[in-house]
């Protein structure tokens, strides 16, 4: 269920008018997604019938928005394959449908891969560095709503909810990310827009092909080690109904690594932080999916993703960080 706000017909048509994309012919709600209201809709020009899909956004303001938008319509001219918002014919990208801010992107082709080969992974790391040298000059900035200073507001919320193991585990790691993003090492980390929940179900795949990354309302400035990071803890890790579920998969998160490192090689400092980085990944998706669990927002979701999933990945994540780190303690002849 994602249609939270009911958009008449008569008034969808008249903003795809308006947007210059012709009579619209159809319009469905869509059941996936948790966040906002979607449709695809259906529109006739000049008898060619094209899709697209119409966003009314239940949770991000007015002042949010440009910057996704922008985002998106600036990545698109860069040659990314992400969805581009519809413009009016005064330029404006962000409409208004039913009182609320709205939307009209492009319907990508192909499916969610949400059992990815290597293969997949090879596409989705490479797009992933070209993204993020296509986001350089990109002029807005807005910082990634869902950082550190928001883990540091939410774990005080949802601890109540935790046993006293999982509360351990939470503020340790909060402290430990504290002393992490103190450092002038991953202080300096190249940085630009990210978008920060390039999870498998926001990326679209036709077979091996790559169609598009889309869903980018968690976007924001970030680390670019960051956004790598939650992409690999998604595509990399075994998932549900494999017995590993959140252990780490080495051939996957090889190809990913390789391949986004064949467009865009890593720093030193970014090769060294990316064991933090994966934790830091882990622990921002547990705290949302622990949130969203516990105080779920009125009506909003049907179905919360599990919390344990992550939990499972931070502890995974962690116990890597510790076996590098004394791998390379007795590297260097310092004893483990
Ligand atoms: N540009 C797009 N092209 C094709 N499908 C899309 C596009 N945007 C959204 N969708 C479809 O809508 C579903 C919900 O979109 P999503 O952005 O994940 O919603 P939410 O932000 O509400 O969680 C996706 O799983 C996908 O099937
Ligand atoms: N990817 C996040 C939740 C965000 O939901 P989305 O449908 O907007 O991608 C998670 O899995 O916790």
């Amino acid at each position: 269920m994602a249609v939270y706000t009911e958009v008449p017909q008569d008034e969808a048509a008249a903003l795809l008018r308006e947007l210059q994309l012709g009579e619209l012919t159809a319009l469905r709600g869509i059941h996936g997604g948790i966040e906002n209201t979607n449709y695809f809709a259906t529109t006739v020009l000049d008898g060619i019938e094209t899709e697209h899909v119409l966003t009314v956004f239940e949770r991000l303001g007015f002042e949010q928005l440009p910057y996704y938008l922008r985002l998106m319509k600036h990545l698109a001219l860069k040659g990314i394959p992400v969805p581009e918002p519809a413009a009016n014919a005064k330029g404006e990208i962000l409409h208004r449908l039913q009182g609320k801010p709205a939307a009209v992107v492009n319907k990508l082709a192909g499916h969610s891969e949400l059992r990815p080969s290597v293969v997949h992974c090879e596409a989705v790391g490479a797009m992933l560095a070209r993204m993020h040298l296509a986001g350089q000059d990109f002029a807005m900035q807005q910082p990634n709503l869902r950082g550190l200073p928001w883990w540091n507001e939410t774990v005080p919320v949802v601890l109540p909810y935790l046993n006293e193991e999982q509360a351990a585990l939470i503020r340790s790691e909060l402290a430990y990310q504290n002393h992490v993003a103190a450092q002038p090492a991953f202080k300096a980390l190249p940085q630009g827009p990210v978008h920060a929940d390039l999870f498998r179900d926001n990326v679209m795949f036709d077979g091996d092909r790559l169609c598009g990354f889309f869903d980018f309302y968690f976007a924001g400035n970030d680390s670019w080690l960051f956004d790598l990071a939650v992409t690999l803890n998604d595509w990399c890790i075994f998932h549900g109904d494999e017995a590993a579920d959140g252990l780490h998969d080495e051939r996957r998160a090889h190809a990913m690594l390789a391949a986004y490192q064949s467009v865009r090689p890593l720093t030193a400092a970014e090769r060294q932080l990316l064991p933090a980085m994966l934790r830091a990944g882990a622990l921002r998706f547990w705290l949302s999916r622990l949130w969203d669990w516990h105080l779920p927002r009125e009506a909003a979701m049907l179905k919360p993703h599990d919390p344990g999933h992550f939990e499972r990945v931070l502890h995974e994540r962690v116990h890597q960080a510790r076996a590098l780190a004394e791998s390379l303690r007795g590297a260097s002849g310092v004893p483990a």
